[in-house]
């Protein structure tokens, strides 16, 4: 390992929220039960790949945000059973001493490829592919699902927000802060949540573990009871800007904005303005947040604060955004909590782990799980990506095998994959391969980004698909074709039913 891997994995494992989380048991029993087996029929160093993929995209969108990678690379590293987990195995009473044995020694020692964090990925693409024992790759399953279908999930979602605070213009998105650890199904939900929404092109989080971790930037307001707890709202307005001069959003709907909120703000902003401070912001919590925007621009602006922002908050998600810069709303910034890190209106992310291909003597054999529904049968053997780039745009991705050579600039021709007919010939194209290494024989081989490389290069990818493709409802469906090599051993063994004889 590079030293400059080292110390960066070093940098990363010394958060608190990956501190001493060894995991093992962070799998479903049937992944154990599987192990047993292959432990007691001799098959343990049985070397296997198994693809990470999603068959459909959340939420009607054209796209995902691939995330969670740094949790799975920091899952993989530290992998291991206590001796109180192990106890608590021999229990069950399913397993001999010997497994349990085995499983006091786990380590990971496979070699992983993966999709970068940050990066747009679409159905069937392995976004991770890891090759190794068959009796590491099954316990590692659930757990690695799960961090990448969430961070993924939450990373999409808040990509749709996001550009939905400025039409889908990227570059005049308006900041939006994560508020949701109060409502995330439970705490690593919220703060791996917050991450996952930085990434997919939030501005801030209220949630102060996130920021201590990750290094998000952390931002905030006050709540109703800070207005209720003090004899009269101006009172409180000058105690929080008292202790906050510099940045204090007011907010400006405990009792009414426009006859209250707004005129009490203006008042403390003026004393502020005598101090030589300007007031930062207000924020709207409630009521037509349309309407009161707009009034509330007009009476600020009146008054001579024009720089003092207008912040949204209240159930919001991407639909209601929309509709109120449509309403011509006049809001600087969003506050969104609920909607976005529970992923509303698309609950998971459909992401499984599918046994590609398996060696024997010496030679990987592809493996196929052959379904009456086309599109759930898998795409067999050790595989590869690429991406094609016409103009500087995402043109079409091509799954491959991992022994096919990469176009260099020649016209290719693509199919699609059930509906051959439908041709496309790509050309004047540059070419990126997706997958990259993580891990070679157990050791990492990357160097982990910062998070602030992650959600740079999320914009910078967004802003390689067309608007057409971006856009909320019945996106343009980006073409992900299979090469003809890997189409035709598909072929194959489904008529074959996956045998290889
Ligand atoms: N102009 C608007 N157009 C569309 N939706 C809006 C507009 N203004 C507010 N909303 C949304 O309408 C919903 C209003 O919620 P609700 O009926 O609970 O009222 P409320 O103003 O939040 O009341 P409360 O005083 O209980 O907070 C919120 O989801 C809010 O984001
Ligand atoms: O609406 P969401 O998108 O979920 O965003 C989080 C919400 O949490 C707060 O309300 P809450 O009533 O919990 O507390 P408060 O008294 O501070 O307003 C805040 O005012 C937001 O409305
Ligand atoms: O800082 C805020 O305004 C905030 C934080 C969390 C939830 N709601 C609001």
């Amino acid at each position: 390992m590079s030293a400059n891997i080292a110390k960066r994995i070093e940098e990363i494992a010394a958060m608190p929220i990956y501190r001493n989380r060894q995991e093992g048991l962070l799998t479903d029993l049937y992944q154990l039960t599987m192990m047993y087996g292959f432990y007691k029929s001799g098959r343990m160093e049985q070397h296997v790949v198994f693809d990470v993929f999603y068959r459909s995209n959340p939420c009607d969108n054209g796209y995902v945000i691939c995330a969670g990678l740094e949790q799975v690379v920091v899952y993989l590293n530290q992998v291991a059973f206590q001796p109180d987990e192990i106890q608590y195995l021999r229990s069950l009473g399913l397993f001999d001493e010997g497994f349990l044995e085995e499983l006091k020694n786990f380590r990971f020692t496979g070699t992983v490829y993966a999709i970068p964090e940050g990066s747009v990925v679409f159905p069937h693409e392995p976004l991770v592919r890891i090759e190794g024992r068959i009796f590491e790759l099954q316990l590692i399953e659930s757990a690695v699902l799960c961090f990448v279908n969430h961070q993924s999930l939450i990373a999409t979602k808040a990509t749709r927000i996001v550009q939905a605070t400025s039409g889908g213009v990227i570059e005049d998105a308006h900041p939006t802060s994560e508020f949701g650890l109060r409502r995330a199904q439970n705490s690593d939900a919220a703060v791996f949540g917050a991450r996952a929404a930085y990434i997919g092109g939030c501005s801030s989080t209220s949630n102060v573990t996130a920021g201590f971790n990750f290094a998000i930037p952390v931002s905030g307001t006050q709540a109703h009871s800070w207005i209720q707890s003090f004899d009269s709202e101006i009172e409180a307005f000058r105690a929080y800007v008292h202790a906050f001069p510099e940045r204090a959003i007011l907010l400006v709907d405990t009792y009414d904005v426009l006859h209250s909120g707004i005129p009490n703000a203006i008042t403390v902003g003026n004393e502020l303005r005598a101090q030589g401070y300007d007031l930062l912001g207000v924020r709207i919590d409630s009521g037509d947040l349309a309407y009161l925007s707009k009034a509330a621009r007009k009476m600020l602006d009146a008054e001579g604060f024009g720089h003092t922002q207008i912040i949204a908050s209240d159930d919001l998600d991407e639909d209601t955004i929309r509709d109120l810069m449509l309403q011509g709303a006049k809001l600087d910034g969003f506050g969104v909590g609920t909607a976005l890190i529970t992923a509303k209106g698309c609950p998971a992310l459909g992401g499984v782990y599918k046994l590609a291909a398996e060696k024997r003597d010496g030679s990987w054999i592809p493996r196929i799980k052959v379904s009456e529904n086309p599109l759930k049968v898998t795409n067999p053997g050790k595989k590869k990506v690429i991406r094609f780039y016409v103009d500087q745009k995402a043109s079409a991705d091509l799954i491959m095998l991992d022994e096919e050579t990469i176009p260099q600039g020649e016209p290719v021709t693509l199919f699609d994959p059930i509906h051959t007919y439908k041709r496309k010939v790509i050309q004047d194209y540059t070419v990126k391969e997706l997958l990259v290494p993580i891990f070679v024989d157990g050791e990492i081989v990357y160097e982990m980004p910062t998070i602030e490389q992650i959600r740079s290069f999320a914009r910078l990818e967004l802003a390689t698909l067309s608007s057409e493709t971006r856009r909320p409802k019945n996106p343009h469906v980006y073409h992900v074709d299979l090469s003809l090599p890997l189409w035709e051993l598909k072929r194959d063994l489904v008529a074959r039913r996956g045998h290889v004889n």
